[in-house]
This record gives structure tokens, sequence and C-alpha cells, in this order.
């Protein structure tokens, strides 16, 4: 059975084509909200339908706001791995899918680095997450650019599925942790293969899944992994997850409209 979205009332799918960005801890409120005006115009016409964005927690529901009537999808970049209680500073999952939360972003190293976060808590938000209707963004990669792929993803991707339903919607955002905040992204060819072994590690799971990548993604990131997978179509992820590039509203609609034409 299909998870149900308790924001729209109604059993939905994944997005197909997904262009997101992250903006981290880099814009103020006042940022936010320039970003908004440009992305909420362009893709006034629900043009923005299924791409997202995870903000800080103080500013979902004004993101929300901005951006209605693009289509687009809001989320975050975090929340507590406990439910309603005495948990002092935290943000529970309850309080996020009533304030029509979309997606949390979890595992990324930048977390696992600031707060040394295991794939154990990981996985307890996860589940918060996901028996709240709130779809998990898990940040899967090696940290190191000689890593086995293989291993470091299936072993993050256990921890994850051993607590999530099976039936709940997940996404992936492949993101190598030294592609991470470098000059480029990983090269093409590396993600078919990494995003082709990904699907693979998912390919029992009776919920719906989707991949992304992420780590120094922009305009064109998305153009050269398409002509890189030709030849495996099964590595060519869903979408694009824009970090610093996608400060930049117009990066952002560059890449939504990249993913558009790429997978139409
Ligand atoms: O979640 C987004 C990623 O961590 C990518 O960030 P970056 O593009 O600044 O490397």
């Amino acid at each position: 059975m299909r998870p149900r979205d308790d924001r729209r009332g109604s059993l939905v799918s994944l997005p197909r084509n997904l262009a997101g960005f992250s903006s981290k801890a880099y814009q103020s409120v006042a940022d936010a909200r320039r970003w908004a005006e440009v992305v909420g115009e362009a893709l006034s016409d629900g043009r923005g339908e299924g791409h997202y964005i995870c903000v800080p927690h103080p500013v979902l529901p004004l993101m929300t706001s901005w951006l209605a009537g693009t289509g687009m999808d809001v989320g975050v970049q975090d929340l507590s791995r406990f439910g309603p209680g005495p948990h002092t500073g935290d943000v529970t999952a309850e309080v996020l899918a009533e304030l029509g939360c979309r997606y949390v972003m979890l595992g990324h190293p930048e977390r696992r680095r600031d707060y040394g976060e295991t794939w154990e808590t990981v996985a307890e938000k996860a589940a918060r997450a996901s028996e709240n209707g709130i779809v998990p963004i898990i940040i899967a990669g090696e940290p190191n650019r000689d890593d086995d792929v293989r291993a470091v993803c299936s072993e993050q991707l256990d921890y994850i599925l051993g607590a999530v339903a099976p039936e709940a919607d997940l996404m992936i955002a492949y993101e190598p942790a030294w592609a991470i905040g470098a000059a480029d992204a990983a090269p093409p060819e590396h993600i078919v293969a990494s995003v082709a072994t990904v699907r693979d590690l998912l390919s029992n799971r009776p919920g719906e899944s989707r991949i992304v990548y992420g780590g120094s993604a922009k305009s064109g990131t998305y153009t050269d992994i398409v002509a890189a997978g030709t030849e495996d179509p099964m590595g060519v992820p869903d979408g694009v997850f824009l970090g610093r590039a996608g400060l930049d509203p117009h990066a952002f609609l560059a890449s939504v409209d990249e993913v558009e034409r790429a997978r139409h």
C-alpha cells in the first residue's frame, strides 16, 4: 500500500523529475525571500511541480507560502529522533508534518562531522519522518575517492532499510563526501556507476525510491550525467541536488529546465 500523504489527503507518488536545492545555513531570511521571489515568479505557472528546496526549520512555513502556486515541495535539513515530549530544542516530525513539510535530509556528512551523528541515529530519524508522512532524503555515499561504493552504500542503506517500512517512499541523494564542497562534481562516469549500484541495492524494495545526485553539482552537471549514462540508463539519477550553485536562483531554474528537458 502506498503511504498516505496527509497534507494532500490522497495517495501520491514521488515525482519522476527532481531538481533540488539545500540552502544549508547559507541564507538569511531576507536572502531566502529574494531567492523565492525569483523562483516563484519564474515557476508561477506550476512548472515547479515535484522540484524541491530544503531549508532551515524556521524558514519552512515562510518558504511554503512564498512558493505557493509553483508546485514545488519544501523540506527541511534535520528533525528530532524523538517524538513529542521532554526534548528541549528538538523539532519533531509531528510539528514538521503539521507545517506541510514534504522531505527531510538525513545522514549528511556535514551533520555527522558537526554533531557526530551515527547511522543508528540517522535510521531512527528516518523512521520518525516516514511514520509521519515526511519522505526521508538519505544522503549516502563513500567518504573517500577510492572507497568501495557498493560496500559503503550497502552498509549505510542497511541501517535505513531496517528502520523504515518496506513500502515507505524514500529518496536517496547519492553524494560522495569527497565531492561535496569541492571544485567540481564527481566524474559523470563515476556517478552513473554508483547510481546503478544504489538502484540495485534498492531493487527489492516494494516502496517507491528515487535517486538524485549531489556534490558540487551545477548547471550542466545533469546533462553530463545523462550523456555518460547512454549505455546504462539505470545509472542515470532521477535528478540533481544543488548546494552552493543553487544559491543563485537562476542556476536552480536552469537545473529545473535541464532535468525536465533530459527526462521528456
Ligand atoms: O546537499 C547538497 C550537497 O551537500 C551539495 O553541496 P555542494 O553543491 O555545495 O557541494
